[in-house]
């Protein structure tokens, strides 16, 4: 019998928390993390590289099928590490423009399904923690445990603009907050896999919640279901 391993995904709008929240508990459960949203990151910036047009569906497609990508895991103190066609590009993906580029690519049918399989891969023992939009409706819709993290727009822009100002990055809020409900609005009306809650999804609205808060509502989660060993 081939019996897979546990999948606990974590969806939601930009800045709700996903990422954070997810590599911790990847850390915490010694589990596998997939961040999905990464993968869109790369084919956005991979395109810009390879002077892709971002609209060129079949172009954007066969980038999308031959990425030339590594992810190397966390450790102690250092963060999960994203290598692409050699070069380390964990931070130059994480950009405003980098995700609005991304965003954009998403809508594309013939990109997700090309990236599908990739993220699939992801699945193996002991367990895998996945982060997105589509996590528990698309890729993962057998996941036994399902999390929707929201925030209000003007949290999440506050933590994007204070994210992004630690990195000593020149931001304004307000075109901050104006790039988030463009993308929210993008992520949400687009006709495949759009953004939003799986029927068995549990919603956790993080606009007053700390990290710390979210991540121990979603151990006792784990624990009610016990899907962690
Ligand atoms: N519950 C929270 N309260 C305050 N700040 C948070 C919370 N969750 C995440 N953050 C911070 O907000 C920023 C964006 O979080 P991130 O995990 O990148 O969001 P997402 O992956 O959903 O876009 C990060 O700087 C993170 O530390
Ligand atoms: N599973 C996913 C993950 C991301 N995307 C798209 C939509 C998002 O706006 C971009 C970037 O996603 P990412 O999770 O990296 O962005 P945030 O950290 O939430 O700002 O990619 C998607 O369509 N499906």
């Amino acid at each position: 019998m081939n019996i897979k391993a546990p999948v606990i995904t974590i969806d939601g709008p930009s800045g709700s928390g996903k990422g954070t929240v997810a590599g911790i508990l990847a850390r915490q459960l010694g589990w596998n993390l997939l961040d999905s949203g990464a993968l869109y990151r790369l084919l956005a910036f991979a395109a810009a590289n390879h002077g892709v047009d971002l609209t060129n569906e079949e172009l954007l497609k066969a980038l999308a099928a031959h990425l030339d990508v590594q992810f190397i895991a966390a450790t102690d103190g250092q963060l999960q590490r994203i290598i692409l066609e050699g070069d380390e590009v964990s931070d130059v993906i994480r950009t405003e423009s980098v995700g609005a580029g991304a965003s954009q690519v998403a809508a594309l049918p013939a990109v997700r399904e090309a990236l599908l399989q990739r993220q699939r891969a992801f699945q193996e023992p002991p367990g895998l923690v996945a982060d997105g939009r589509d996590m528990g409706t698309v890729v993962f819709p057998d996941a036994p445990l399902k999390i929707f993290l929201t925030a209000s727009a003007e949290e999440r822009a506050r933590r994007r603009y204070l994210q992004l100002k630690g990195k000593g990055e020149d931001v304004s809020l307000s075109s901050l907050l104006d790039e988030i409900r463009a993308r929210d609005e993008r992520d949400t009306q687009r006709a495949v896999a759009p953004l939003k809650p799986a029927a068995d999804a549990i919603q956790l609205d993080s606009t007053e919640l700390s990290i710390d808060q979210v991540l121990q509502r979603i151990m006792s989660e784990i624990a009610i279901r016990d899907i962690a060993g």
